[in-house]
């Protein structure tokens, strides 16, 4: 008893005494960017997320028999995730695919100038939609996923419009052939949704899912 009384009231059990000596060291919280787009790294800096390494996946991403385009969105994202899950452990890790759909035709990236001439064809004067998957593995390697969609509606396109943007280079790599952040805007009448779920980043979802997993964002982080 009498030894019990000299100890500070806050001094608790033995274990809790030897932390307040050598605090348990914390793990550094890192994030792993599972995606070569140079998009999504430049998106995440501007909600002030600064990944810690960027490996992209390298997956086949070609669309199952029937699959429709929201579901392709996801289930690439996590197959990215998944993929590149293996090579790092106790780490935040997200990845993201992006997919242009005309009803449920799903537009792949243009890789040659014809795809992107029958991509531009096929959007001019009417409303798509651009979903982009995202998933996030937690260090604890539970894994969630969220699509966001965002309805595109271009102007009605001459030959000469097509012509020119396609000269401007900026659609190769690009779902669907063109790149809302950059000439392409000039064609485009209307979003509804995200503007940053169509360049490859759904921010605000992204935001809340780093938040909702215990990723420090902003001013948390320190
Ligand atoms: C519609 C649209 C797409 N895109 C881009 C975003 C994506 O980079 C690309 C869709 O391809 P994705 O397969 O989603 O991504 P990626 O191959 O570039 O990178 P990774 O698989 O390694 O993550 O299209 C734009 O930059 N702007 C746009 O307006």
């Amino acid at each position: 008893m009498g030894d019990r009384t000299n100890l500070p009231r806050s001094a608790g059990t033995a274990a809790e005494r030897d932390n307040e000596i050598n605090p348990p060291l914390r793990q550094p919280l890192s994030l792993i960017l599972a995606s070569a787009s140079p998009r999504r790294l430049s998106l995440l800096k501007q909600i002030d997320v600064f990944p810690d390494a960027v490996d992209p996946a390298d997956i086949d991403e070609t669309a199952n028999v029937q699959e429709r385009p929201r579901d392709l969105a996801q289930r690439l994202a996590k197959e990215k995730a998944e993929a590149v899950a293996r090579r790092h452990k106790n780490v935040f890790l997200l990845s993201a695919d992006t997919v242009v759909a005309v009803g449920r035709r799903a537009l792949g990236k243009a890789e040659t100038e014809d795809d992107a001439y029958a991509y531009l064809k096929l959007l001019s004067g009417r409303r798509h939609h651009v979903y982009t998957g995202v998933t996030l593995i937690t260090p604890a390697g539970e894994a969630v996923s969220r699509v966001a969609s965002t309805a595109v509606i271009f102007k009605p396109l001459d030959i000469s419009e097509i012509r020119a943007y396609i000269s401007s280079g900026e659609w190769h790599g690009k779902a669907g052939g063109y790149a809302i952040q950059g000439r392409a805007a000039a064609l485009i009448r209307q979003i509804q949704g995200s503007y940053s779920n169509v360049v490859g980043l759904p921010l605000f979802e992204v935001a809340n899912m780093l938040k909702g997993k215990g990723y420090p964002l902003g001013a948390e982080r320190g």
